[in-house]
């Protein structure tokens, strides 16, 4: 089978023989097993990824955050569309159905004979109207069950090599990341007292009482390692897998630092950075729930939702501002009277994001306006050669808390592939249909690259019937919020979403994320799969992999703790979908179009109501808002950018060059879709493969304090220190600043005799 695949000989070694699969039976049935060695269960666990004693997943009850997220609804404008994606789906659903069934009856008026050619054709038929039709009948049903035990009994293969050889390689990778991490630069402190409990900690009675009420038993094990160094004040950067009590580890030892030293002013304190507003919204919602038997003052500073209200909050002195850099900038520069130098501490959750190159202009602004005497820390699940450099020149001293490795997925996550063979990459919509209609149906999380794909994916599952939300940029904040809310609810079991979903989020009972294409880089695929298998649930992965991903399975499974499994659909499975979703394409360009029709009334309707209110004379002057970059700039870059990526991807690459020129403008077939998916992972892939090779542009603070950080190849190079500008830099106030030479706070920093030599400027007449 697995030969027949061709799956196990470009992925590993070409001689190795598969391994055969580790069960039989229905996997649907059993405890997840992920390493075939160690039973599912806490007797069994590794005591290296989890105490055997520690109880993650228990909690007493489950805390309820209605109260706050209620706050944060309250900010949200109202955009109301007239209908909702979902009712159009439906609309076309029932039309389809009432032609059906008005075809039927004609049908059943034919001659006798016609009628026995239908019945032959009907048989013929895919479960096309035994998928998408609610009203199934058991005998139809009883099929769908006959067939499900089939595919799961006997089609799994296990895919990887043994254990001892990946960990033969991740002793080799352990020893290279060590040489990676200069001991002079960083305090490693990775080792922690497994025994530490919370009571044990120092934390105030308050802070104990609301971990207690969120139903925190026992600290996890990067809770235990990072909460005793954060309340020394140290700045560190903090690596753990997925779904492993990362944000608790940072908000509770800065919680209780500001219960410890109350506030003297009304002023911000603390400063979290995220980077996504529905990340903000989360963290937001911890640190509140964490703080509330204190006195300590939060606010939510994220794109999408109300300024004005923002700005009131804001103007109050908040003690903990969670924010997304966007509009954290946008506050800087338009509300008075906020600023950053009170900052004593700042925290970046999913700290390689927020270093790389797409927030690097915001960072460096937001860092440089930040108190420099602060304690800065630094936590995500995939630490990079990103963060170590900015960490080489905003931390000081800091200590490095690695519990996992920066490519470990969540503990008990079980990884399955599905394998697209070559030309049959249109199989992919097929392939998510039937895994969705058959095998996962509920608490599934899907990812596709583009929000094109979501938005269709969610039309197309739409149809058939299935539950489906979807979540990504494209939609208003309000939509955002209230697809995942359904989701969260329950409402809907699968969520369609783009990387925007992929970090953080922390959505209790997700049991499957599925693929659709794989992700650009092996870190965008850890953050996917751990929307599953968190706080020590298990969980379960399946990524589509077609022949052009193959190099990013190998990656992936060599990285993998756990046997990773190729999952195998039955072939005429797979041609009934086809089928149906070939049969369903006119209903979702129906649906598209109503959705079109849709979009042009509300705009000449907003078109109308503009020129309206400037005949009344009420149109709103409001006083523009000055950006950081302005929209038209911002925009004008994100183009830039863009052309800049689309060129180095073509580059030398003339058949996707080719291709991207054929696609553009037709309607893309199921292959081609398909196709452009991947190209836009791996177009993503290469940006950040040349982020890599080029040298690292981020600094925040002057270059003497961080002396190991300079780059050889900077200072040989073309490019400009901030030395060579300061000497170049003629402007009235920079030549005023260097005649009066250094200030009284930077000879106080740099350890100067605070005494100008010249004595003072300002002489006395
Ligand atoms: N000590 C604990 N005991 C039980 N549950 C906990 C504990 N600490 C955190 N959790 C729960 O674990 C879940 C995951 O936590 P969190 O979202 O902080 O993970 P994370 O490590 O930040 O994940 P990611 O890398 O995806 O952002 C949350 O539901 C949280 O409430």
């Amino acid at each position: 089978m697995l030969e027949q695949l061709g799956l196990i000989g470009t992925l590993r070694d070409e001689d190795q023989s598969p391994e055969e699969p580790d069960s039989d039976s229905d996997p649907e049935e059993q405890p997840i097993v992920l390493n075939r060695k160690k039973k599912f269960g806490s007797q069994t666990r590794s005591a290296k990824d989890f105490n055997t004693e520690f109880e993650f997943a228990e909690r007493d009850g489950t805390p309820n955050d209605d109260w706050v997220m209620a706050d944060v609804l309250k900010q949200l404008k109202n955009r109301k569309t007239r209908t909702t994606l979902d009712q159009k789906i439906d609309k076309i659903r029932k039309k389809r159905k009432a032609e059906e069934k008005s075809a039927q009856t004609e049908a059943a008026g034919g001659s006798a004979e016609k009628m026995e050619d239908e019945d032959e054709e009907e048989d013929t038929k895919p479960a096309a109207e035994e998928l998408d039709d609610d009203d199934d009948d058991d005998k139809e049903e009883e099929e769908e069950d006959e067939d499900e035990d089939e595919f799961d009994s006997g089609d799994e293969e296990i895919l990887t090599k043994s254990d001892t050889l990946r960990d033969k390689e991740r002793r080799g990778r352990k020893r290279k990341s060590g040489e990676e991490a200069p001991e002079s630069f960083y305090e490693d402190a990775s080792q922690y007292d497994d025994k530490l409990t919370f009571d044990e900690m120092n934390l105030s009675r308050p802070i104990l009482k609301a971990v207690t009420a969120l139903g925190f038993k026992q600290p996890t094990p990067i809770q235990k390692a990072c909460i005793p160094i954060g309340l020394l004040g140290r700045d560190l950067c903090a690596c753990a897998a997925t779904g492993t009590g990362k944000t608790a580890a940072f908000i509770l030892p800065v919680l209780e630092r500001l219960v410890y030293k109350p506030r003297t002013m009304q002023v911000t304190r603390v400063l979290v950075l995220v980077p996504t507003r529905e990340l903000g919204i989360q963290v937001h919602s911890v640190a509140r729930q964490l703080a509330q038997f204190t006195s300590i003052t939060t606010c939510l500073t994220v794109g999408g939702l109300d300024l004005k209200s923002q700005e009131a909050a804001l103007r109050a002195g908040p003690d903990v501002l969670i924010a997304t850099p966007g509009r954290l900038i946008d506050h800087l520069h338009n509300t008075p009277s906020f600023e950053l130098t009170h900052i004593e501490i700042l925290i970046l959750d999913e700290a390689d994001r927020m270093l790389d190159e797409y927030f690097e202009e915001q960072m460096k602004e937001i860092i440089r306006l930040c108190s420099y005497n602060r304690q800065t820390m630094l936590f995500s699940a995939t630490m990079t050669e990103e963060v170590k450099d900015l960490a080489a020149v905003s931390l000081k001293q800091p200590i490095r808390i690695f519990v996992n490795s920066n490519t470990d997925v969540a503990p008990y996550l079980r990884q399955e592939f599905v394998r697209i063979r070559p030309n049959r990459e249109g199989d992919r919509e097929a392939v998510v249909a039937a895994l969705l209609t058959r095998t996962f149906q509920d608490h599934v999380m899907c990812f596709t690259q583009t929000r094109k794909q979501a938005h269709r994916l969610h039309i197309l599952l739409g149809l058939m019937g299935l539950k489906v939300g979807e979540l990504h940029g494209e939609l208003s904040q309000n939509q955002r919020l209230e697809n995942l809310r359904r989701f969260k609810d329950e409402q809907i079991d699968i969520l369609v979403a783009t990387d925007v979903a992929a970090r953080g989020l922390d959505i209790d009972g997700v049991k499957t994320v599925i693929n659709f294409t794989m992700p650009s880089t092996v870190k965008h695929y850890v953050h996917r799969v751990g929307r599953t298998a968190r706080a020590g649930r298990s969980g379960r992965s399946v990524s589509l992999v077609g022949e052009s991903e193959r190099k990013m399975l190998k990656d992936v499974v060599k990285s993998a703790k756990n046997s990773v499994k190729a999952r195998v659909l039955p072939p005429d499975v797979i041609l009934k979908f086809r089928d149906l979703i070939t049969k369903l394409e006119k209903d979702v360009e129906a649906v598209v179009k109503l959705e079109r029709e849709e979009r042009e009334l509300a705009a000449s309707e907003a078109k109308l109501s503009v020129a309206q209110k400037r005949l009344d004379g009420s149109a709103s002057c409001d006083s523009q808002r000055v950006w950081f970059q302005t929209q038209q700039e911002r925009k004008q870059s994100r183009v830039s950018k863009a052309l800049q990526e689309f060129d180095l991807a073509l580059r030398g690459k003339k058949k996707r060059e080719k291709f991207m020129k054929e696609n553009k403008k037709k309607d893309l077939t199921p292959e081609e879709r398909a196709q452009f998916e991947i190209l836009k992972a791996q177009m993503f892939a290469e940006r950040a493969a040349k982020r890599e090779r080029k040298p690292k542009r981020a600094r925040a603070m002057p270059e003497e304090e961080a002396p190991h950080t300079v780059n050889k190849k900077e200072r040989k190079g073309g490019k400009k220190s901030v030395f060579d500008k300061e000497l170049t830099n003629t402007s009235s106030k920079a030549l005023k600043h260097y005649r009066a030479g250094p200030s009284f706070t930077d000879r106080k920093r740099l350890g100067l005799d605070r005494k100008r030599p010249g004595g003072s400027r300002f002489k006395k007449k």
